[in-house]
């Protein structure tokens, strides 16, 4: 039966950054329908961080047996069950399940719509048997992969993040078109499991990240026997057979044949079947217009998460969430910070950032502070025997915290307190005064904060004030 519903907020998708929103929105005793035209969670849950994680978590063990040798275990061949890494993830994703669940979410109080949403004006969406008029919408539909211009990537029975998981059996020999996050932590994953594992990109691996920090993955990678290929141009692809692939490349390059093709080029905000222009809503190829205030052309609907464009990460989705909350519900101007939203780069060894990178740092400050130490430097490093990477530590001249990037085992963990110290502007000296349990890979954080004082030390004011203070007994 139709119905017409009139909620203070109504969110379009129940991914990391709707259910966040919604979560948030109830907390505040505000009215919320949730409209949700797939499963609840979202790709987050169900193609994004949650599989991919639980499938590197896998491939971890199957890694382990070969390090054992130093601490004196023998080496072992893995045997992998590729069905039971599979049932793994399912299984992790029907854990996680519940608490994303329609269920979940209207014993709080949220009127959950389980159809596809699409504007029929500027103050309305229609969903199903429902007209929804709400005083505030929020557009949280996710993103989609962008198919590469590529002549017969159509043809070319490429997998995404939405067919990978349910693979049958492990590849033989996986090739993956695009070096990012997504691209390197699916080869190492399934290298480790066993297969062998192509990379190719038309930039540099891990473009946008600093390069004095990706050198330490990319060498790993290619140490584990992944073929990288940066700078690499690829002019064909052509199926062969039920899943393989032969990639051509510019003349002079052979071309390569693969067993299956993954794409992890990047993703593209999903507003397709939104009827956007209905509701005065300007977008483009690009994306949607929006102001500082994540609000679109149509000045009574947001935009948050990867639908939002920039940062795709469940960090940043939730966030925007909280944030879009706080500013319809209190009329807060809200300050999107995309650099204060840490990211982790889920390889081994991980690269964890957050901040500015010693380059953005450099275009809005004069002079600059950078430090680093070295994982070789930490005790605990040696106990475990994993001694390659280090911390980078950007500050300004007085010793405020700008930015911070680790690379090296474990650096997702460790970044937490660097994320704290950017949120409460602390300062180099900060991070020296703390004391770090032992042993543990955090000193590692708190030794290159010590170098900053140990400049300091040297400077010729403190040794005059300890000669003089000597005289005094
Ligand atoms: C393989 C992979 C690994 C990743 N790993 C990480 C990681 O380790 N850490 C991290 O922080 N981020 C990671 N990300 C990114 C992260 O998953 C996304 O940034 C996050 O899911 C974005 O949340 P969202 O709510 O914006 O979108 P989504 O989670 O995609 O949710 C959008 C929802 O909107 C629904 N929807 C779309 N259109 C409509 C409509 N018209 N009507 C109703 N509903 C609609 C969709 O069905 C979907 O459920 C990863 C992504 C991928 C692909
Ligand atoms: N751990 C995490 O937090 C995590 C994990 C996965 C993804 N994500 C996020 O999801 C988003 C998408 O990740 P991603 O890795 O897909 O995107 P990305 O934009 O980070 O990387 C895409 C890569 O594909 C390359 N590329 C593009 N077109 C190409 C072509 N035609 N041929 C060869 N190479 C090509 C680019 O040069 C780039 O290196 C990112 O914002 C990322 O931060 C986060």
């Amino acid at each position: 039966m139709a119905r017409t519903l009139t909620p203070d907020i109504c969110i379009i998708g129940a991914g990391a950054a709707g259910l966040s929103a919604a979560a948030a929105a109830v907390t505040y005793g505000a009215s919320v329908v949730l409209v949700e035209k797939s499963r609840m969670g979202g790709n987050h849950l169900h193609h994004g961080c949650i599989p991919s994680k639980a499938l590197i978590a896998a491939s971890r063990h199957a890694h382990a047996p070969q390090s054992g040798p130093p601490f004196g275990i023998g080496a072992t061949q893995p045997d992998v069950d590729f069905a039971a890494v599979r049932q793994h993830i399912r299984d992790t994703i029907a854990t996680l399940a519940p608490n994303n669940s329609a269920e979940h979410f209207t014993a709080f109080g949220v009127e959950v719509i389980k159809a596809e949403g699409r504007f029929a004006d500027g103050q309305t969406l229609l969903a199903g048997d429902a007209t929804v008029r709400a005083r505030r919408f929020v557009i949280a539909t996710g993103s989609v992969p962008v198919p590469p211009p590529i002549p017969g990537f159509d043809k070319s029975g490429c997998l995404t993040d939405e067919t990978i998981f349910d693979l049958p059996r492990l590849p033989e020999h996986l090739i993956i078109i695009g070096a990012g996050a997504r691209g390197l932590e699916f080869a190492q994953a399934f290298r480790r499991l066993g297969s062998q594992v192509s990379v190719i990109d038309d930039a540099n691996a891990l473009g946008a990240e600093d390069p004095e920090m990706t050198a330490v993955i990319l060498r790993q990678l290619r140490e584990e026997g992944i073929d990288i290929r940066e700078h690499t141009r690829i002019t064909h692809l052509t199926r062969l057979g039920r899943h393989g692939v032969r990639v051509s490349f510019t003349t002079g390059h052979r071309a390569l044949e693969g067993s299956h093709l993954l794409l992890a080029t990047g993703r593209a905000p999903d507003l397709d079947g939104l009827d956007l222009g209905r509701a005065g809503i300007v977008h483009g190829e690009w994306g949607l217009k929006l102001d500082t205030r994540l609000r679109t052309t149509n000045h009574r609907v947001y935009a948050i998460g990867d639908a939002a464009g920039a940062g795709e990460s469940t960090a940043a989705a939730r966030t925007h969430g909280e944030l879009v909350v706080r500013a319809i519900l209190f009329r807060l101007p809200l300050r999107v910070r995309p650099s204060m939203v840490p990211r982790i780069i889920f390889t081994d060894p991980e690269l964890a950032h957050v901040g500015l990178t010693e380059t953005e740092a450099a275009a809005k400050h004069r002079r600059l502070r950078v430090l680093r130490w070295p994982y070789a430097e930490s005790d605990r490093a040696h106990i475990e025997r994993s001694t390659h990477g280090h911390i980078k530590v950007v500050a300004d001249s007085g010793g405020r915290i700008l930015g911070a990037s680790i690379a090296g085992p474990m650096a997702g963990e460790m970044i937490h307190i660097w994320s704290l110290a950017l949120a409460k502007g602390l300062t180099l000296r900060d991070m020296a005064s703390y004391i770090a349990p032992y042993p543990s890979l955090g000193e590692i954080g708190k030794h290159a904060a010590i170098t900053y004082l140990i400049a300091a030390a040297r400077m010729p004011f403190a040794r005059r004030l300890i000669g003089i203070l000597r005289k005094f007994g």
